[in-house]
């Protein structure tokens, strides 16, 4: 579904994002991203769909390179991948509704989407997506007046209002409470659960990515670290990801 070949990022012809990455992640997976601080998480996440471009090698959604497309194609591409924020990537001032629908941006022609021309279905589906994190008695109300957390499960509504395959989420949790954050990580396990949606997702929180994933890469300095299912992550190998 995901895979990646021999990847490098760099960035401003300096920097390393990511180096050597070689990875695959099968359709359904429930995937944690681990490292310390500038060890390349977000740059990996941001270079499955291309937000951040490879120097070296390739990138690979369900078969098929994506590395190289033209703009159109890779919309193609992009549609089926939600990407939930840290900080939630909401337009404040427009409704809950009007943001959601955002996710069907993608499938609307530019004519459509300059006019918010959106279909009776994309409604519909703006509204299962709100069911689905409990804010189905929110719609009209403006994005501004939420809680962070119900900001981030617009922002997960609004990604699976895309019909979305695969799920990318860079650090959801990490403006929010513990509690919070746990709500919303139950959340991302009922989609992967229910919707066999793939979901990657970046943590800080060690803790939660154990509790929740399936799988954890660790990354530092832009390289793999290790690549485990959940169960084979001991204590030593969490130092190793942090030291
Ligand atoms: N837009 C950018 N321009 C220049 N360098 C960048 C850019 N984005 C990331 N980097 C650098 O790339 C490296 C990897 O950063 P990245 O943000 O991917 O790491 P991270 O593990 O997500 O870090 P954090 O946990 O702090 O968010 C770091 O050295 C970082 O400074």
């Amino acid at each position: 579904m995901i895979k990646l070949e021999d990847v490098t990022v760099i960035y401003n012809n300096k920097t390393i994002g990511i180096k050597d990455i070689n990875l695959e992640i099968k359709k359904g997976e429930f995937v944690g991203i681990i490292g310390s601080s500038g060890g390349g998480k977000s740059t990996l996440l941001k270079t499955v769909n291309l937000l951040v471009k490879p120097v070296k090698g390739k990138v690979y959604i369900n078969g098929k390179e994506i590395t190289d497309l033209d703009i159109a194609s890779l919309r193609k591409v992009r549609r089926e991948m939600g990407f939930v924020f840290q900080d939630y990537n909401l337009v404040e001032r427009a409704s809950v509704l009007n943001n959601v629908l955002m996710g069907r941006l993608g499938y609307l022609s530019s004519f459509q989407s300059f006019f918010n021309l959106y279909k009776d279905s994309d409604y519909t589906l703006a509204l299962q997506a709100l069911e689905e994190v409990g804010l189905e008695d929110k719609i009209f109300v403006r994005a501004d007046r939420l809680s962070g957390g119900q900001k981030q499960r617009v922002a997960i509504a609004k990604a699976l209002c895309q019909q979305p395959k695969i799920i990318l989420a860079d650090e959801p949790v990490s403006n929010l409470d513990f509690k919070t954050g746990e709500i919303i990580m139950n959340y991302f396990k009922k989609i992967n659960e229910k919707q066999k949606i793939t979901i990657v997702i970046n943590l800080h929180d060690v803790n939660l990515a154990l509790k929740y994933c399936h799988r954890i890469i660790a990354l530092s300095k832009g390289q793999l670290l290790f690549d485990k299912k959940t169960g084979e992550v001991d204590d030593e190998l969490v130092q190793k990801a942090y030291s």
